[in-house]
């Protein structure tokens, strides 16, 4: 009978943005699950912790690199670090992320560039240079942190919008130009999920976002985003490449949008 194998163990995955919210959970599923998982943010001090903790209580081990993803000399030094400790480097999770809402006339060239740098150009920057190392060991599995707002327009979202929805089309780019090199390239769009940046977004205690009423959909969890970035990294996942995954929950009871789901 087959089974489906959704295992990581002994592979490395680099996660980048991974000292609180998705990424953060992201890198404890992996390591849970076996895999060793080199762990970044712009601060040492924000990413050891995290380390520490999946080096106690996980099957994997991990490693703390200080790697702003917007600076290409950094990411160069991440992925060394890497190949230095654990030989090489099988996954790469781009997750580092972030925005301020802003209508599109009020965002200075400096606030554009903010945004596209940290969301697009950083994920650039560490899929050319973990992508490098993968072609030379004969392959390797990416996923990228889009968003809905990558797929849908958004009030406030011009520029991460933009930035996002360029992150699916380089998912799709890839996904084709690096096949030949056993790559599989892979995306995912959450919707609004509980974390410390969406809470600082909002100028919210991270508690009180269940509350918001402009909030339509349950309100989800960097876990439920770990576990589908899992199976796409998996072998589980060998037939699937250059796709976007959406999970947004589903509607609140009460919604107009949750007729026909039976949550009247
Ligand atoms: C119903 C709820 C809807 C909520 C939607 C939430 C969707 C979730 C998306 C997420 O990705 S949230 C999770 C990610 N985490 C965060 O976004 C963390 C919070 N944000 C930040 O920490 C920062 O804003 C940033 C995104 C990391 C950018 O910081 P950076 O240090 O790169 O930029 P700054 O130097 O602070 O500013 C650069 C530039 O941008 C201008 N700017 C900053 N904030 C605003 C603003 N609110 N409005 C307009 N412009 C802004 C700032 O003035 C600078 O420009 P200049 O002044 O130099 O021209
Ligand atoms: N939460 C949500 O509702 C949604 C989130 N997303 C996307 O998911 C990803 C994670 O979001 P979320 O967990 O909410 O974000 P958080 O703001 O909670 O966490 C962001 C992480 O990225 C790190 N980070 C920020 N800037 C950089 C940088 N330049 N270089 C390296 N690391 C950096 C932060 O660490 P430090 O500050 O220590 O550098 C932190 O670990 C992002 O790409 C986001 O756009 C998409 C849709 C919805």
């Amino acid at each position: 009978m087959h089974e489906p194998d959704y295992g990581v163990a002994g592979r490395t995955a680099i996660v980048t943005g991974a000292s609180q919210g998705i990424g953060k959970a992201i890198a404890e599923t992996l390591a849970a699950s076996g895999a060793n998982v080199v762990i970044c943010s712009r601060a040492q001090e924000r990413v050891d912790p995290v380390a520490e903790a999946i080096d106690d209580e996980c099957e994997g081990t991990a490693l703390a690199v200080e790697c702003n993803v917007r600076e290409r000399e950094q990411v160069d030094a991440l992925v060394d670090a890497t190949v230095a400790e654990f030989g090489g480097v099988d996954v790469l999770v781009n997750n580092a992320g972030g925005e301020f809402v802003a209508p599109f006339e009020d965002i200075s060239p400096n606030g554009w560039n903010a945004i596209v740098d940290l969301n697009l150009n950083g994920t650039v920057h560490c899929t050319q240079v973990a992508g490098e190392v993968m072609r030379e060991n004969g392959g390797g599995s990416i996923v990228n942190l889009s968003s809905v707002n990558g797929q849908h327009a958004a009030p406030g979202e011009s520029h991460y919008g933009a930035a996002k929805a360029a992150i699916i089309r380089l998912t799709e780019t890839l996904a084709v130009e690096w096949a030949p090199h056993g790559i599989r390239v892979n995306c995912v769009a959450p919707g609004l999920i509980q974390t410390p940046g969406v809470a600082e977004t909002l100028g919210i205690d991270s508690e009180q976002m269940p509350e918001r009423e402009e909030v339509d959909r349950r309100i989800g969890h960097g876990e439920e985003i770990a576990d589908l970035v899992q199976f796409l990294v998996s072998p589980a996942a060998s037939f699937v490449t250059g796709e976007t995954v959406t999970a947004k929950g589903v509607p609140k009871p009460g919604n107009s949008m949750s007729e026909g789901l039976g949550l009247e």
